[in-house]
């Protein structure tokens, strides 16, 4: 947490930190480093790709993967400060404890402890740590380009993502596991508003701020329709309908018949909006450089992110109408429609893995579903390499938690932390043991 690997954008970022991070883990895991079928390479300048060569052939090898870039984090409104890392009262404070320097920590730091053990895989798998995630996700995309020149499919991947969600249902006690089968696709669009400039004295009746201004308030005042019919969102509320008494069960059962109340509950919640439509976020305003002079430009960036029952361009159409302005230029400075759905049904590898590790790691877990991740990942870039792409944190999150993810204020507990190390550990070892359900747990 004290190396301050930030991304601030896909040009600029803390290189000196990236490469200090590298010699960091090559530091603290030397068992990983100096073993014999471990093969570790630095792509891509300083992301890192490890092979385990497992000792059967025969079995379709698979990724994990996290990330150790992290955004910016200015010192306001932060407890501690965000890269000192300081541990207080069991809990890690600072940039990356929950996204996502926690994951890449804790796999190697699995893989160190199942080594010490003289433990030897039979199925080959990877460790990619990109350093770029938070931008364009260079490292990654050189990893996936790697993997495939050298011929490799894969089982499965398993990625940052999904998590334990806790306490988050009004009246509802019982935690749910929620992984990850797809991702919303994403577009940052740039508006821009010319106009003539001049002296503040005589202003003209409209300028360049005033116009965009008002242009991002209609949009931000019209939300994207509500979509309802994604596979995952039912699949949710039918196995939470199981879960609460009569009416709700029959509510929650029945989504097609009560879609209008359910997302009218739905849309009061960031979280649980998030999933139903495609979000607007105005994240970037520029204009001005004087108290007396009316700039020419005004230029504001909206992050759309996308539901999977849309696309890139339906999303440019309908925001094209929402601004209704045809003095405001769109600029697309980047965009990505939703992912694929992996499978999640009893024969998919991936999910079961992690379906079964849950149950063994968080007994207390009796409810695992697949849902959308509404942030994106490095993992789209590997879908030439496999169908079956999962994005998990084996943590409980609650809503406050969520906040903390690129916020103020994040942390994670020691316990947490030594939890997700454990999960990773189980899961390696679950992969062994291929498709049987899991009966016990590994000792560490
Ligand atoms: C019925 C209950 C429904 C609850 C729904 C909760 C669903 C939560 C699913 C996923 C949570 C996402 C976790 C966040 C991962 C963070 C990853 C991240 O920050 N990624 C960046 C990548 C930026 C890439 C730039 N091109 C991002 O998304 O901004
Ligand atoms: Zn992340
Ligand atoms: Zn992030």
């Amino acid at each position: 947490i004290q190396i301050p690997t930030v991304t601030f954008s896909s040009e600029k970022s803390n290189t000196t930190a990236l490469a200090e991070f590298g010699k960091y883990i090559h530091k603290v895991f030397p068992t990983v480093v100096s073993t014999s079928f471990i093969q570790h390479e630095v792509v891509e300048e300083y992301s890192h790709l490890f092979t385990i060569q497992g000792s059967d052939p025969s079995l379709q090898p698979y990724l994990l993967m996290a990330h150790f870039d992290v955004v910016p984090a200015p010192e306001e409104g932060w407890e501690v400060p965000p890269f000192s890392g300081l541990e207080r009262d069991g809990v890690i404070y600072g940039r990356g404890t929950l996204d996502d320097k926690n994951s890449v920590m804790a796999l190697l730091q699995a893989l160190e402890l199942l080594l010490i053990r003289k433990y030897i895989p039979q199925r080959s798998f990877f460790i990619s740590l990109g350093h770029d995630e938070e931008s364009s996700g260079t490292g990654a995309q050189r990893i996936s380009a790697l993997l495939q020149s050298r011929g490799v499919q894969l089982a499965f991947i398993v990625d940052e993502g999904g998590f334990i969600l806790d306490d988050f249902i009004p009246n509802f006690k019982k935690p749910i596991a929620l992984i990850a089968v797809s991702e919303k696709g994403s577009m940052n669009l740039m508006l821009q508003v010319n106009m003539t400039s001049g002296h503040s004295s005589a202003p003209p009746k409209e300028t360049s701020i005033g116009i965009l201004a008002a242009a991002v308030s209609r949009l931000e005042q019209t939300p994207m329709p509500i979509i309802f019919g994604s596979g995952t969102l039912v699949t949710v509320l039918q196995q939470l309908a199981n879960e609460f008494p009569f009416p709700v069960n029959i509510i929650l059962s029945n989504p097609w018949l009560f879609e209008p109340l359910i997302s009218r509950f739905m849309e009061r919640n960031p979280l649980t909006n998030a999933i139903i439509r495609t979000t607007t976020a105005l994240t970037i305003f520029k204009a001005g450089v004087k108290f007396n002079v009316i700039p020419p430009v005004a230029q504001a960036t909206v992050n759309f992110r996308i539901h999977p029952g849309q696309t890139v361009q339906e999303v440019l159409e309908l925001t094209k109408n929402i601004v209704a302005d045809n003095r405001v230029q769109f600029h697309v400075l980047s965009a990505f429609d939703p992912l694929p759905v992996s499978p999640s049904d009893d024969k998919a590898l991936g999910y079961q893995l992690l379906r079964q590790t849950v149950q063994s790691v968080f007994p207390e877990v009796n409810i695992t579903a697949p849902v959308t991740s509404i942030g994106n990942t490095d993992s789209r870039f590997f879908t030439n390499l496999t169908t079956g792409i999962y994005r998990f944190y084996p943590i409980y999150i609650q809503p406050e938690d969520f906040k903390r993810i690129h916020g103020v204020n994040e942390k994670i507990s020691v316990q947490a932390y030594e939890t997700q190390v454990k999960f990773i550990f189980e899961l390696i070892q679950n992969a062994d043991t291929d498709q049987e359900p899991v009966s016990h747990l590994h000792k560490l």
